[in-house]
């Protein structure tokens, strides 16, 4: 199945210069969403995965179904102020703009093998801004996943070496 397929690209969204890769038709074919996680666990079969953790919003798609696929739990990292219980945040720049992302505290354990998915790869930011909360409450980084990486922006250089997987590149 060509992946590649399923994804719409939309220019200049959400601003001028963005070449926006729209993953709502992969989320409209089951086929192909199973195709795709079955894709992102292969070789982690037998390997001890404790939690999939999934990034805000489009990161929780895919994320929470390759937890399931897993038979682990799922922990949601956030936008500031959406998570209830005790946070710990972490800013980061993006391709458009800056942010900031959260954890609930309590969310992973020390020593616990953590899966991190997000739908895209593309400066790296979020993602190594994610690695570091995992890191920060002892999280040990086993993969990191996408749907997508921007190969351009070079943003697999600030993950952590070898642990990167994507399925699609453009
Ligand atoms: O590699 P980076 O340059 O950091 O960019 C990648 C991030 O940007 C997008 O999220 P966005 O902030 O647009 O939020 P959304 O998932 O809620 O649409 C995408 O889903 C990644 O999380
Ligand atoms: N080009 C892009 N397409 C979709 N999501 C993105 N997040 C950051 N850059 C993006």
């Amino acid at each position: 199945m060509e992946l590649k397929n399923y994804i719409r690209t939309i220019e200049d969204f959400p601003k001028e210069g963005i070449s926006y890769k729209d993953i709502t038709p992969l989320l409209l074919d089951p086929t192909a969403c199973s195709f795709a996680v079955s894709e992102i666990i292969k070789g982690l079969e037998g390997q001890p995965i404790d939690k999939v953790v999934g990034i805000e919003s489009r990161g929780f798609l895919l994320g929470m179904l390759i937890a399931k696929a897993l038979d682990v739990g799922f922990v949601p990292i956030r936008k500031p102020g959406k998570l209830p219980a005790k946070t710990i945040s972490q800013s980061y720049d993006l391709e458009y703009g800056s942010d900031t992302i959260e954890i609930h505290q309590d969310a992973i354990q020390k020593g616990e093998q953590i899966l991190l998915h997000d739908d895209l790869l593309a400066t790296g930011g979020t993602a190594a801004a994610a690695c570091r909360l995992i890191e920060t409450l002892g999280g040990e980084i086993k993969q990191v996943n996408f749907i997508i990486e921007l190969d351009f922006l070079k943003g697999r250089q600030l993950l952590p070496k070898d642990k990167v997987k994507s399925l699609i590149h453009f």
